[in-house]
């Protein structure tokens, strides 16, 4: 188990030093175009999660919309508080 935090200092290390087999940095190389298709695709299946399927489904499915939120943050060059500053 890790934090919000933790992951995005372990995605932030993967990007530098792009680790082969790393499907971040695959994500990353595809630029924010195809991470934007990704955000929404997850959004949308944390919303059919939330009405349709189990608390645990629908845990998953917000991890992975997290996970797809901070590959884009890093694609762009921001880190986590750019965001918090707005929190
Ligand atoms: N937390 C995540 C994570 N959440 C989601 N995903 C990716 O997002 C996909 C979302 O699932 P889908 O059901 O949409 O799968 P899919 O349709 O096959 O997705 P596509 O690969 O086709 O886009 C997963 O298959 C993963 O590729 C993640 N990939 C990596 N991580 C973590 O990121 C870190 C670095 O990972 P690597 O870069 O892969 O080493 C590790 O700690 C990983 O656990």
């Amino acid at each position: 188990m890790k934090t919000f935090d933790e992951l995005f200092a372990e995605l932030t290390r993967t990007a530098v030093e792009r680790p082969e087999g790393s499907g971040t940095v695959a994500r990353l190389d595809a630029g924010v175009h195809a991470i934007g298709k990704k955000i929404v695709e997850e959004a949308a299946e944390v919303w059919m999660a939330a009405e349709h399927e189990s608390d645990d489904a629908l845990a998953e499915e917000a991890s992975q919309l997290l996970y797809h939120l901070q590959v884009m943050l890093l694609a762009r060059g921001l880190d986590l508080d750019d965001v918090y500053r707005h929190l």
